[in-house]
């Protein structure tokens, strides 16, 4: 029985085919590498390169991989800021994405899917940490197409007896531990990966987004997950649904912030590089707090975070020091 990772060239994605593989599951991966990169994954996986908008190619996908157990869907843009500039773009690729893979799923009768959904769904939360009951009410196109896609999960799932697991990640950093894959977007706009490329000289400095937020420091507080972590909860939900789950959502967090302030100071820490940063203007739809509280999934997956912020940095420093160049393609 094979899973198709839809989205496996990605930085979530080939972390998940990874882990998959790892596990013994047969995996095959589908990507139009628009942000995703061949060389995030193994040379012998069975790779099709396409836009899960093509319904036509998508149907050859899946009449080609004949035992479908079950999809994990990661294809997204996913850059809030772009959002905000190209909503369509954004509505088109997520939403239009979407569709098309359960209306395959649906033709194919695959039952089963896992995908990204984002604590940028919740907008700004009137009260912190965010349980599954705090109201979703995205503040830009991306959550929005986020949100749009977790309710037409739900419709498909009350029409047809496929069942779905939505995961909200909070903010997901790290790398495998083994040190070959991790976080290479083609265009970073993340604060750890950019604090580490500072430290690795490629950047003269950080520049931290306001220092008037409603916290401790002033500074944004996030809830990191770590990469491995985040994988465990998709492999736990994906059995779930084998197991008859019904269809269900989950905060994906550490349930513990930290600030913007904390995180260099962590990254310092971790690296022995002074990283020099500098105070910039707020940038635009920053909530002050985003805290995940996950004792839904780990009531219901028995899935908790493990691993620190600290372990975290780690990770994603090893990566970057043994890839300054990232991905080679
Ligand atoms: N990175 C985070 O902090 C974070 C947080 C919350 C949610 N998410 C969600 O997790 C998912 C993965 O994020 P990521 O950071 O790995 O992003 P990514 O851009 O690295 O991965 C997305 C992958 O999907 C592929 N893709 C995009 N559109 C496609 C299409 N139409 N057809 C085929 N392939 C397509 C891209 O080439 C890429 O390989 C996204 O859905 C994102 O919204 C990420
Ligand atoms: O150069 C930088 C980059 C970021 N930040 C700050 O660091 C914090 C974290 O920013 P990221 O861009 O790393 O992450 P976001 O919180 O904006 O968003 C991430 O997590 C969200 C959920 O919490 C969504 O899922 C989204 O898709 C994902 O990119 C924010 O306060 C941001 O303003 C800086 O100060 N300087």
């Amino acid at each position: 029985m094979t899973v198709i990772v839809l989205g496996g060239a990605g930085y979530v994605g080939s972390h998940a085919v990874e882990m998959l593989l790892k596990k013994g599951y047969d995996v095959a991966v589908v990507d139009n590498l628009v942000t995703g990169h061949r060389a995030a994954l193994p040379l012998d996986v069975r790779f099709y390169e396409g836009d899960v908008r093509d319904h036509d190619f998508l149907n050859n996908v899946f009449a080609k991989e004949k035992n479908i157990e079950g999809l994990m869907h990661f294809c997204a843009y996913s850059l809030v800021g772009e959002s905000m500039e190209k909503p369509t773009m954004y509505f088109d690729n997520n939403v239009g994405g979407c569709i098309s893979i359960l209306e395959t799923m649906q033709k194919f009768d695959v039952k089963h899917i896992v995908f990204s959904s984002t604590a940028a769904t919740f907008g700004v939360p009137e009260t912190s940490p965010i349980t599954e009951m705090t109201p979703q009410k995205p503040i830009n196109p991306y959550g929005e197409s986020k949100l749009i896609m977790e309710k037409m999960m739900q419709w498909q799932s009350e029409a047809t007896d496929m069942t779905y697991v939505a995961l909200r990640y909070f903010n997901v950093a790290g790398a495998s531990s083994d040190g070959h894959i991790g976080e290479a977007h083609k265009n970073e706009t993340h604060l750890i990966p950019i604090i580490l490329q500072v430290a690795q000289g490629k950047r003269e400095f950080i520049t931290i987004y306001g220092n008037d937020y409603k916290t401790s420091d002033g500074t944004c507080i996030r809830d990191y997950i770590d990469m491995e972590d985040l994988i465990n909860a998709h492999v736990k939900a994906l059995e779930y649904l084998k197991a008859g789950g019904k269809s269900n959502q989950f905060n994906l967090g550490s349930s513990k912030g930290y600030s913007n302030l904390e995180v260099l100071e962590t990254a310092r820490k971790v690296t022995g590089k002074n990283i020099p940063s500098i105070l910039g203007e707020r940038r635009p739809g920053d909530p002050d707090e985003l805290v995940a509280d996950s004792t839904k999934a780990n009531n219901i997956l028995n899935w908790h975070a493990q691993n620190d912020l600290e372990h975290i940095i780690e990770n994603a420093w090893n990566w970057h020091k043994n890839h300054p160049d990232l991905y080679d393609d």
